[in-house]
């Protein structure tokens, strides 16, 4: 395990304890969940045990003169305040105090309630103040030369305000199976919040796919955070995803990348499914005739609501089916369809999420 301290440190130690408890409790949990459909070993691909999110979103609460980070407390109403915060990632803990005192050295701090962190793992970070008033050419001033001194860039967003000061995105570097990939992360816009488990997810997601000349269909695909490094294994790649700004990065992330043989559109799944069945046509798969697609493997990867159930019967189509899921009990509703066609034949339990109860799972189905 990675210890910011550089050795034997007492904290760490504390920490990796409760961390290995914690898993193992986890794994147990989900063993059982999925007894019905899967009964072989779960793979676990483990998180450092601190700094392991790129992603954080804070409140800013204000306590006479003074500011602070806070999250809302768990268990009753209220907030805790916040002075150290080891999850975030190296980079975005340096950051946080010094931009706190910043905001205040400069007077920007009225009317600003939250604070939300994006940062790669080399250390580019976008921050986006949220304030309940209007943003004016003052504080753009004050703002950048904070963004100067700190070296981020900074949204300032207000009630149909954007004021993007340097840039609205930062560049991630992940390392799959010993080779580099890029990709433009939009603020505000979906991303993996641990890089390192995202790396493992992604590996195992490649792993999971069968050597094949036909071509690939991914649904719920984001910024193409697993599709490029996918598309090498297929011919083509068809990819869909319901938001704009997603679909915009991941277009440029295919190019970033110099790869070709990816078609993203912009749809819901629903719609998606919908076009493919002729129920109705969309301006928006006109360019695509996929009839010249021979499609064998599904790739999924939905929100915490998990599939519809017109996804989940589409899917029964094809003949290997890799599912990623952020809530294993939508995954279980998911699987009681696709497992009466399909066979669980691999699982994996991913701690994207360390010291919580959530887990990300990942499932190979391969038909009967
Ligand atoms: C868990 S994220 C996964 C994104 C991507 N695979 C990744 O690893 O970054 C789920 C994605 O599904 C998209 N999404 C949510 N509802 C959708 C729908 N009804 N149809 C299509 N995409 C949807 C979200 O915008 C989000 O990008």
């Amino acid at each position: 395990m990675e210890c910011k301290h550089f050795g034997e440190c007492g904290a760490c130690k504390v920490y990796e304890n409760g961390y290995e408890a914690q898993l193992n409790q986890k794994l147990k949990i989900n063993y059982d969940r999925f007894k019905n459909f899967y009964n072989g070993d779960i793979k676990v691909f483990k998180s450092p045990i601190q700094n392991y999110r790129s992603r954080a979103e804070f409140k800013v609460w204000h306590v006479e003169d003074d500011i602070f980070y806070a999250m809302n407390h768990i268990e009753h109403k209220g907030v805790v305040l916040i002075d150290e915060c080891p999850q975030v990632n190296i980079h975005i803990e340096i950051l946080m105090p010094k931009l706190l005192k910043k905001i205040q050295e400069k007077n920007i701090g009225f009317k600003l309630f939250g604070a939300d962190f994006l940062s790669s793992q080399s250390g580019e970070i976008v921050v986006s103040l949220l304030y309940h008033r209007k943003l004016d050419d003052e504080w753009q001033s004050l703002v950048k030369e904070i963004a100067d001194e700190l070296g981020i860039y900074i949204i300032g967003r207000s009630r149909k305000q954007k004021l993007i000061v340097g840039q609205d995105y930062i560049t991630e570097s992940l390392n799959i199976n010993n080779e580099t990939y890029k990709f433009n992360y939009i603020e505000n816009s979906f991303t993996q919040p641990n890089a390192k488990v995202n790396e493992q997810m992604i590996e195992w997601a490649i792993s999971s796919l069968e050597d094949t000349d036909k071509d690939l269909l991914e649904l719920y695909c984001g910024a193409g955070n697993f599709t490029i490094p996918f598309a090498k294994k297929f011919n083509k790649v068809l990819a869909t995803e319901i938001s704009k700004s997603s679909i915009n990065a991941a277009k440029s992330n295919m190019k970033l990348n110099d790869i070709e043989n990816i078609e993203f559109v912009r749809m819901s799944v629903e719609e998606f499914v919908g076009a493919l069945d002729g129920v109705r046509e969309f301006r928006r798969m006109q360019h695509i005739d996929i009839n010249t697609y021979d499609i064998d493997t599904i790739f999924v990867d939905p929100p915490r609501s998990g599939m519809d159930l017109a996804s989940c019967n589409f899917s029964t189509r094809m003949d290997n089916i890799i599912y990623i899921s952020c809530n294993p009990e939508t995954l279980v509703r998911d699987l009681e369809i696709l497992s009466k066609t399909h066979k669980v034949v691999d699982m994996a339990l991913f701690d994207q999420f360390p010291y919580t109860n959530h887990v990300e799972m990942g499932v190979k189905l391969k038909r009967y």
